[in-house]
């Protein structure tokens, strides 16, 4: 393969980039200049042109999927397969050389990763034991404060408590991580963290590493926290070439400890070479005029000029939404027309700031026939029928998993109440051991009344059972055998109506994924199963249902990071919505909120629709919101509104979240919707929704003066003005 394949179709810098001597690099640039292009390039340049075997490259993505998209670029580059090269996630790495050194790690063969949900489940239990009051301390909001401190490489001694409040959290985090300890469980910031801790703690192994991962290239790094900042530098102390790419405005993840201050500290500690991309190869010239216009509102920035010789392309759409149901309508309306000009629904993406916008746009898009897909929201493998068989499944891989045992021991119901498990519990934190041992233990000294040991012996005997006849099966027998022997399939037939059809038919798709899972050959797992059940931890999130069909991409703003779509929808583009709430409270997190308005923005690559509603229903309340002020950064040249004033809709009472949106019968009213009225107390306002009919009919109206009221038509005696 000729090397000037590896550099044709790149600009200058690019060039500069991908053929630089092997050193410590920065590629500071905007979104859309082509960061992970050069990546991908550099990594192919540094097998052909610098003889790097796969093995000695190292490059982290923000997400799997990304992840396996730049594998299969550079093997498409380099036309030939790139095996023993390690790519993927800080995480997904991390749990790697975890896996391949548990022992020295401290951890058991078969330690289990434990999800944000068991997370907050194990919390809650130790607060119970700990008589503390979980209304008091949130069990979610201890388990973001243990989080936060692995992310800063703090370990409960390490800490410093001077108040109250935090003495108790770090009596918590310190139970916590003894529980979790003892039950072999790592949370995804202890992967991190562990990770460190080993390679610091054994030179040996760290040496290996340095030596073996000469190329080290890192994705987004804008958005490291403290401690993958740490890692990096540990891992590359040995003398490699790193790598990094990535755009100051596009940090999104302060909120969770990513750090951009890590570029300075990067430049500082590594001596690199900075270099800036400033042709964008994405956007028209239109969006990018008007995304570039928004980020000069912030004023911590590194600085960076984007430019683009394509064309200018359609102005960017806005529309003012009556309600969310209107901005649906909208939404699925132009979808519909996109697709019937012949596009694909899949180069059509949906943003929105919050995972519970989702509901409504799903609804609107179920009627209408039209195929999504959530990414990133909530995963196949996280529905309760997929977690009980998984739970099922990790119990009988490994008996320390407290997790798994609590949340199975009694699903389906075996007559195991709440004192038996309390029994249970106080003996294992008694005797410091886990769950099952306890259980066990409890047995033999016959502590349990008839009836509960008997339930407790036949558990134990299941899983004992299972585990032994499951051993020689495929895996996907293993799960067939495991979700049927321990009652959960007929639990779940059991189960009435369309919900359990759909948890029976997860169940069976369960074992069909199990059957399609092919083990990666370079992983040291000690069965298949053990490699299966870290892949659904790891991997849930992008492991989309149905991979292959066409569908919209619909997505939080934070998780459409990197990528690009023709045609890019953001809605609920208001003010307490996007700016968020939160944000006006807390210094800095406007400007990174204004970051993620960055970031939407420049996904689009032809067309953007921005819209925003005057009222809108969320977690069970009625708001009223002005547009967000990061529309009125945006240049009026690069804007043209859309206003509709037609009916709208809003479902029945009753049928809020069923399949049909009736229409409210508006013109019964008398009003139009967005109309001006007078009212003889509230003054004026604007008509903002109508339901029922006749004397019962009732009217919504937004006063300038004194916000939404709902009143009744018959007696509101609105005058039109
Ligand atoms: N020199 C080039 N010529 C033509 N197209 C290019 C060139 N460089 C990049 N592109 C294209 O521009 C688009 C954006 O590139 P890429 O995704 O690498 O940008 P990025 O800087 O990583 O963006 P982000 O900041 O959003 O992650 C891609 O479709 C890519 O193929
Ligand atoms: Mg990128």
């Amino acid at each position: 393969m000729d090397v000037s394949d590896l550099i044709d179709g790149l600009n200058d810098k690019q060039r500069e980039a991908v053929a630089a001597p092997l050193q410590n690099m920065l590629v500071l640039a905007g979104a859309g200049s082509g960061k992970t292009r050069v990546l991908v390039h550099r990594i192919a340049w540094l097998m052909q042109v610098e003889h790097a075997s796969p093995y000695s490259i190292f490059a982290v993505t923000f997400t799997n999927k990304a992840a396996k998209e730049m594998r299969t670029r550079v093997e498409e580059t380099l036309k030939s397969p790139v095996g023993g090269m390690w790519i993927g996630t800080f995480h997904g790495l991390s749990h790697r050389i975890l896996r391949a050194h548990h022992r020295e790690a401290n951890l058991p063969e078969a330690f289990q990763i434990l999800d944000t949900d068991d997370q907050v489940r194990m919390i809650r239990r130790l607060l119970k034991a700990m008589n503390i009051d979980e209304k008091k301390w949130p069990p979610k909001q201890i388990a973001w404060y243990i989080s936060a401190r692995k992310d800063e490489g703090q370990r409960p001694k390490d800490i410093q408590a001077y108040d109250v409040n935090e003495q108790l959290m770090l009596r918590v985090y310190t139970a916590y991580q003894e529980a979790c300890d003892r039950a072999g469980l790592v949370d995804f910031a202890e992967i991190l963290l562990r990770c460190f801790e080993l390679l610091q703690q054994q030179p040996t192994l760290l040496r290996h590493y340095q030596q073996r991962f000469r190329h080290m290239l890192v994705d987004e790094f804008q958005d490291t926290n403290n401690i993958q900042y740490r890692w990096l530098k540990l891992l590359a102390g040995g003398g490699s070439n790193i790598m990094i790419v990535g755009d100051d405005d596009q940090s999104i993840y302060g909120w969770r400890g990513a750090k951009i201050e890590n570029i300075k500290r990067f430049l500082d500690d590594f001596d690199a070479e900075t270099i800036r991309l400033e042709q964008n190869y994405r956007s028209t010239a239109t969006i990018l005029k008007a995304s570039n216009a928004l980020i000069e509102n912030n004023a911590e920035r590194m600085g960076k000029s984007l430019w683009t010789d394509g064309n200018q392309g359609e102005p960017i759409s806005i529309y003012a939404a009556f309600n969310e149901l209107d901005e649906a309508r909208f939404v699925v309306g132009k979808i519909k027309t996109w697709l019937n000009g012949g596009n694909a629904l899949q180069d059509c993406a949906i943003l929105y700031r919050n995972n519970a916008q989702s509901r409504i746009l799903e609804e609107a898009m179920l009627q209408e026939g039209l195929k999504y897909r959530i990414y990133g929201g909530m995963r196949f493998f996280e529905r309760q029928e997929i977690k009980d068989a998984l739970c099922y499944l990790r119990l009988i891989c490994n008996r320390q998993d407290d997790a798994a045992f609590e949340r199975v021991i009694n699903t389906p119901a075996r007559g195991i109440g709440d004192k038996t498990l309390s029994h249970i519990r106080d003996c294992a934190r008694n005797e410091s051991m886990p769950l099952w041992y306890a259980a066990k233990a409890i047995l033999e000294q016959k502590h349990l009344a008839g009836r509960a040991s008997t339930a407790v012996t036949k558990f134990v005997e299941l899983i004992e059972h299972l585990s032994d006849k499951i051993d020689e099966l495929e895996l996907s027998e293993q799960a067939k055998q495991t979700i049927e022997v321990s009652g959960l399939m007929a639990m779940y037939q059991a189960e009435k109506g369309e919900k359990g059809r759909a948890r029976v038919e997860n169940l069976e798709e369960l074992i069909s994924a199990c059957g399609q899972y092919e083990p990666p050959i370079d992983e040291d797992f000690s069965s298949p199963l053990q490699g299966f059940l870290a892949y659904t931890s790891l991997e849930a999130g992008e492991g989309q249902a149905d991979e292959h069909e066409d569908a919209v991409q619909m997505m939080t703003l934070h998780s459409a990071k990197g990528l690009e779509f023709p045609l890019v929808f953001m809605v609920g583009v208001e003010e307490g919505m996007f700016p968020s709430q939160q944000s006006h409270e807390e210094s800095g997190r406007l400007e990174e909120e204004r970051r993620l308005c960055y970031v939407g923005m420049t996904r689009a690559m032809d067309k953007l629709y921005i819209s925003h509603a005057e009222s809108r229903r969320l977690y069970g309340q009625e708001k009223h919101h002005s547009p967000s002020r990061f529309l009125r950064e945006i240049p009026e040249d690069c804007v043209e509104e859309i206003r509709i004033k037609t009916q709208v809709s809003r479902p029945t009472s009753t049928g809020r979240f069923s399949n049909t949106i009736t229409l409210a019968t508006f013109e019964e009213s008398g009003y139009n919707l967005g109309q001006r009225v007078l009212h003889a107390k509230f003054g004026a306002g604007t008509v903002l929704n109508y339901e029922g009919n006749g004397a019962q009919s009732r009217i919504q109206v937004n006063f300038d003066d004194v916000g939404t009221k709902w009143l009744v038509t018959a007696y509101a005696r609105l005058e039109s003005i």
